[in-house]
């Protein structure tokens, strides 16, 4: 029976290879991590992240061939294929610091594969690294050369969180890089023959080691350009009446072009485009392309802006101040259909609205009160951030309250912010809202649920992103001076 072992048990390690197990049975999957308490709850009845579908998935394999695990050495010496899901966050420090991949996590764990292991091993890249990794790891796991042959196969992963189940059952493409030898060869057809049980061939692309990896940055920048590109379309649409909707629909009926990742928001969030973006600015810059890597980086300052120019449209409307006053925010993840808080747009915009001394009520279906202090009390490295959404201080926390019901965070507030389009957000008793609320009622929507025209027939000044603005908001300046 061929064994996985995959190092780390996140968002990507724990859906990831609850697939494989549950696609092949007769293949061993054992998902190690360091945290205990990740590991205790993936081995509970409440599994350590929220994902649609995922349950089931993990309920119908759990103990038959996929098991948890904080023996992470054990079952890495046992294994034939070892896939790495660590952490590869932003450097927050030291040289490349706010831009650069942080390895850190990825280097114990290659040490540690090549101290353990006893016999010749797949090593397979899942986390998201900057492009020539593989030739860095390849240099560590032979470093104490006892005569094992490990092969490097880099297996970028694409699934997007909410849909991850889906993703993973008809992947769009698996995507397999690995040396050109004979050996190489072989270790790549290894893992083909792992995804082939429900893959179909035609969808698993292989090629070399460092097409891969660039392969995974490449698709979160184009991605991620998209929104900002559509976002920065947003603020032109404003200016001149135009809608973002219809704009991005007529845009994407072109066969070229596509309609998806057209959607204006109030800014993209999740753990990987900005700092995907970031380490791929810092790899142009290493190799002295700065056209290119100040191209990429606009990516990341049109989506700052935007994030800056909602709290901004926030403040004006409300008569340039929102002090004392009390603003609901509605959602904190960083999208639907899913608990993770990383990156969120919420956090600036929560940030930007404190900054001007509001006091905040927030709820979201998904996002525990604790995990919102902690997010609004981290700090997060201030890399071309505009100055209102600098790391504030822990004082600042009281003014934030989270409740669990919507209704509850919009009562008696003078406005609302909309920052997560959870489905439940587009049927919300509206008429509930307004007569709950101070007057005159603002509602910010920085996703494009609601209703306007519903909504200001109750009564309520609508602002929602890239759309006709309302005429109490279009006699203000777009931007005030900060
Ligand atoms: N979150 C997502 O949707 C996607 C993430 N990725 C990439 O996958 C990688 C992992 O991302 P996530 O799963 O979101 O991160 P995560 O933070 O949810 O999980 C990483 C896990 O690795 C564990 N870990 C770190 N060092 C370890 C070690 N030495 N030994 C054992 N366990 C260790 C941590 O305790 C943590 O539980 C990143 O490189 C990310 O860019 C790629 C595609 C999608
Ligand atoms: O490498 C990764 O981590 C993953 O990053 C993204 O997945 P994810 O961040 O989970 O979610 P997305 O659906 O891409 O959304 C990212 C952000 O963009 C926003 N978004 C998305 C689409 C859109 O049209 N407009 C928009 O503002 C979302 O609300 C969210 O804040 C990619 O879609 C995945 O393919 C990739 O594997």
């Amino acid at each position: 029976m061929v064994k996985i072992c995959c190092i780390g048990a996140g968002y990507v390690g724990g859906p990831t290879m609850a697939m494989i197990a549950f696609k092949c049975p007769d293949i061993e999957v054992v998902v190690v991590d360091i945290s205990v308490a990740r590991i205790n709850a993936w081995n509970s009845d409440r599994l350590p992240i929220f994902e649609p579908g995922l349950e089931d998935v993990v309920k119908g394999c759990r103990g038959r061939n996929l098991f948890f695990s904080y023996d992470v050495e054990k079952h890495v010496a046992a294994a034939d294929i070892v896939f790495v899901s660590v952490n590869t966050p932003t450097k927050t420090r030291g040289l490349g610091a706010g831009k650069a991949a942080d390895l850190t996590y990825w280097e114990s764990a290659a040490r540690m594969i090549a101290d353990v292991s006893k016999s010749d091993k797949i090593v397979v890249e899942k986390s998201t690294v900057p492009v020539k990794t593989a030739e860095a790891i390849e240099k560590i796991l032979t470093h104490n050369n006892k005569g094992i042959n490990f092969q490097i196969l880099s297996n970028p992963e694409f699934l997007a969180e909410g849909t991850a189940i889906e993703d993973l059952a008809k992947p769009d493409r698996v995507l397999i890089g690995g040396r050109e030898t004979p050996e190489g060869q072989k270790a790549i057809e290894a893992l083909k023959a792992v995804y082939a049980h429900w893959v179909p061939e035609e969808n698993i692309i292989t090629m070399n080691l460092w097409s891969a990896e660039l392969s995974k940055l490449a698709a979160n920048a184009i991605l991620a350009q998209r929104i900002s590109s559509i976002n920065a379309m947003s603020a032109l649409c404003e200016a001149t009446g135009a809608d973002v909707s219809e704009v991005a629909y007529a845009v994407g009926k072109d066969s070229r072009i596509g309609p998806k990742f057209l959607n204006a928001s109030v800014g993209f969030g999740g753990s990987c485009f900005q700092k995907d973006i970031l380490n791929l600015v810092y790899i142009c810059e290493c190799n002295g392309l700065t056209e290119v890597a100040n191209y990429w980086k606009q990516v990341v300052q049109i989506n700052d802006y935007q994030k800056s120019r909602f709290v901004k449209r926030v403040v004006s409307s409300m008569f340039n101040t929102v002090s004392g006053k009390k603003i609901a925010i509605l959602g904190f993840a960083f999208k639907k259909d899913t608990g993770d808080t990383r990156e969120t747009a919420a956090i600036d915009v929560c940030h930007g609205l404190l900054g001007d001394n509001a006091k905040i009520s927030i709820y979201d279906p998904q996002v525990t009160a604790d995990q919102i202090m902690r997010d609004l009390a981290m700090n997060k490295f201030d890399w071309d951030h505009p100055q209102h959404l600098q790391p504030m201080s822990p004082t600042a926390a009281k003014k934030v309250d989270v409740v669990w019901d919507a209704y509850e965070a919009t009562k008696n507030a003078h406005g609302v912010c909309i920052l997560t389009e959870w489905d439940e957000f587009k049927k919300l008793d509206y008429k509930k809202v307004y007569d709950g609320m101070q007057k005159p009622a603002f509602i910010f929507d920085g996703r494009n649920v609601i209703n306007v025209e519903e909504l200001r027939k109750i009564g309520f000044i609508v602002y929602s992103v890239g759309k006709p603005l309302d005429p109490w908001v279009k006699d203000l300046p777009a931007a005030p001076p900060s």
